[in-house]
């Protein structure tokens, strides 16, 4: 798959429809290309090409473009002139908003053609006068001088000609006037700039088509990046799921158990080979399915991972590892492990199974934490992950007990190793609160009430009241620090809505918001609710995959290796974190955990001497080292 700011692999269908609406004639391009070109006279064109149909090209004049489902890969652009519609679909959203945003810029800036300019009687004759041979070529890629002067043309026509209230452009109206400035804003689809330089090299790596495996601590953008993954690839082949429905959440996907199809995976293979071919709807999705991207992956169970992997070739009947389906994992062993039987014995975490050898082949490690910034911090939670603790480390967290992370009536959100506890916590706190319940219920829709329930964070049933202790459970305003994990108080209520003061002291009246969820059979059903949920406690094990503003926890009652890890490492700072009652005790590794790091570190070691004799540090080769390492991979 290849794509570019020009050039765009996706489904396209065009449709030529009379005035009136009728359609007259209709192509489909399962798998179809863009490309912009221009012609001989410098006009420009939009080229439909697929390996088994003929290239049809439409001139890119007068144009409007539908743009409202970018970020599930699907767009329109209606050609007035040529009388037909093409539907986009399948495309990787970054793609097509860089393709977009071409298309907007070269329009706009054209000093010839300019937007929704007709030739003049003039230049069709000096055209046809001209005797210049028929030639296509590329259109050359955005440059600064081109957004400046689409710029330049927008201040110009928006100064100069202001539209009246009364014609309110539709938002989705874009490439017709003067007025999608979006397509310039910081979209986070639109680039990857803000991505460094390690999440990039494992972005390109996934892009190639490779089986990839990327660990890196707490708060090293894993999530962060995956995210970015997910929108760089074609949705309608693309699965992104994870281990928790609150994980999933997170990258806007579905669990891992909502996707496969076989239950909780008990039972003999055979049965389960037999379940997932048995229903169409399951089997149908293994085989579209292209690129498989799983969060949180230490909190897949080995066992069900093995079987995934036999069913995958099973229903795709193809012998490849996992059908030769892409897996793209990520995670950090060293947080919380799979919920197993205890008296279970082996293959509790994926990598002890045969098959992750046999489908994983590039592995990367994120090293720059991005959650904490003080770097005493990140030293101790970096020994905390390998259940390590000195003295000064004991010390240094003793010392924050009696710390007051408190401010303006914001408490510290308790970090619960049961999530019972947690519950109890927030119902007593909100009961011995005085002045009136506010009931928010969600509205979900029809019959999907459980698998929302599984699948989002937003509570089915939220019960307010002046004073509760709440917690953001969407990005807001990312610039405002209204974002997911944003710790507040309710101060008020205004119209019926909760109005919160968050710890940066800013007001926010919240209103309901959407989640989306998919079922198994991919479609899509959806929550409204407040974006809020109580925080005078949650469990650790909801926590894991968020960043917490100010915490405290009480680390006496952990049960798991690294559930202490995970608590400690929500903190974005040492500042703003309260441990009660902290005892070396309380922290350990799994030794297999370690062992398996152990062998990973080699692993990326002998990478890095084996293709280059230097470490991958270095900026100006990122590329030929990624090529080599590749190549190195493919060779084994
Ligand atoms: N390249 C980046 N630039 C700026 N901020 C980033 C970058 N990568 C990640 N972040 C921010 O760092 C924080 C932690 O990121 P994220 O939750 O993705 O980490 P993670 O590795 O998934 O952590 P965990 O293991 O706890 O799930 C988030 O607030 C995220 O927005
Ligand atoms: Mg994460």
């Amino acid at each position: 798959m290849e794509s570019g700011d020009s050039f765009l692999s996706c489904a396209v269908t065009v449709e030529w429809t009379t005035p009136q609406g009728s359609i007259i004639r209709k192509v489909n391009y399962k798998t179809g290309s863009l490309r912009l070109i221009r012609n001989e006279f410098r006009e420009m064109y939009m080229e439909i090409t697929s390996e088994k149909q003929n290239a049809i090209r439409l001139a890119l004049k007068g144009i409007n473009v539908f743009k409202k489902f970018m970020a599930e890969g699907k767009a329109s652009i209606k050609f007035q002139e040529a009388g037909c519609t093409l539907f986009i679909s399948n495309a990787p959203p970054t793609n097509l908003v860089s393709f977009l945003r071409t298309v907007f810029v070269k329009m706009t800036g054209d000093k010839e053609q300019g937007i929704n300019k007709t030739p003049s009687k003039q230049s069709v004759r000096t055209k046809l006068l001209s005797g210049k041979a028929k030639a296509f070529e590329e259109i050359s890629p955005v440059t600064v001088a081109d957004i400046c002067q689409a710029k330049s043309k927008i201040s110009k026509a928006t100064t100069t000609t202001p539209s009246p209230p009364s014609k309110k452009r539709k938002p989705d109206e874009a490439i017709k006037g003067p007025a999608p400035k979006k397509l310039y804003s910081p979209s986070p689809l639109s680039t990857t700039s803000s991505l460094n330089e390690e999440q990039t090299r494992v972005l390109e790596a996934c892009l190639s088509g490779q089986n990839i495996f990327f660990t890196g601590s707490a708060g090293t953008g894993k999530s962060f990046l995956l995210k970015r993954i997910v929108a760089a690839l074609p949705p309608d082949v693309t699965m992104a799921t994870a281990s928790t429905g609150v994980a999933a959440c997170h990258i806007g996907g579905t669990t891992l158990h909502a996707f496969a199809g076989i239950g909780d995976g008990s039972g003999t293979l055979e049965n389960l080979c037999e379940r997932a071919t048995k229903s169409a709807l399951v089997a149908q999705k293994w085989r579209k399915c292209k690129h498989l991207i799983i969060d949180e992956i230490s909190m897949v169970d080995g066992l069900y991972f093995e079987k995934l992997e036999a069913v995958a070739r099973h229903v795709r009947k193809n012998n490849k590892p996992f059908g030769g389906i892409q897996l793209i994992l990520c995670g950090d062993f060293l947080q919380l492990p799979p919920v197993v039987d205890k008296n279970r014995s082996g293959k509790k975490f994926c990598f002890q199974t045969s098959c992750w050898d046999k489908c994983i082949k590039l592995c990367f490690e994120l090293k720059q934490v991005h959650r904490q910034t003080d770097q005493e911090f990140i030293s101790i939670l970096n020994n905390i992950r390998i259940g390590r603790v000195t003295k000064e480390i004991s010390e240094r967290l003793l010392k924050t007990a009696s710390q007051k992370i408190e401010s303006d009536g914001i408490l510290a959100t308790r970090l619960c190793s049961h999530t019972n506890d947690s519950k109890s916590i927030n119902n007593s706190k909100l009961r011995d609160l005085e002045g009136e319940e506010k009931i928010f219920s969600a509205q979900d829709s029809d019959n999907a009430s459980t698998l929302l329930d599984m699948q989002t964070i937003a509570p089915s049933k939220l019960v307010l009241k002046v004073g509760a202790q709440v917690m953001l459970l969407k990005n807001i305003n990312v610039n405002a620090g209204l974002v997911n994990g944003a710790r507040g108080v309710v101060v008020r209520f205004d119209e019926g809505l909760p109005v919160v003061r968050f710890k940066n002291k800013k007001e926010y009246t919240t209103r309901t918001e959407r989640w989306y969820v998919k079922n198994s059979s991919g479609s899509l059903f959806c929550r409204r609710q407040i974006p809020l949920n109580l925080a005078w406690a949650f469990s650790i094990h909801k926590s894991q995959g968020l960043t917490l503003d100010c915490v405290e926890m009480s680390l006496s009652k952990i049960f798991e290796a690294g559930q202490a890890y995970v608590a400690l490492s929500r903190a974005q700072s040492l500042d703003t974190l309260r441990v009660l009652d902290f005892d070396s005790r309380h922290v350990w590794a799994n030794p297999d955990v370690l062992e398996f790091y152990q062998r990973f570190r080699r692993r990326l070691q002998q990478m890095e001497i084996v293709a280059l004799g230097r470490p991958l540090s270095d900026k100006t080769n990122k590329k030929i080292k990624l090529r080599e390492i590749l190549a190195k991979q493919l060779n084994k």
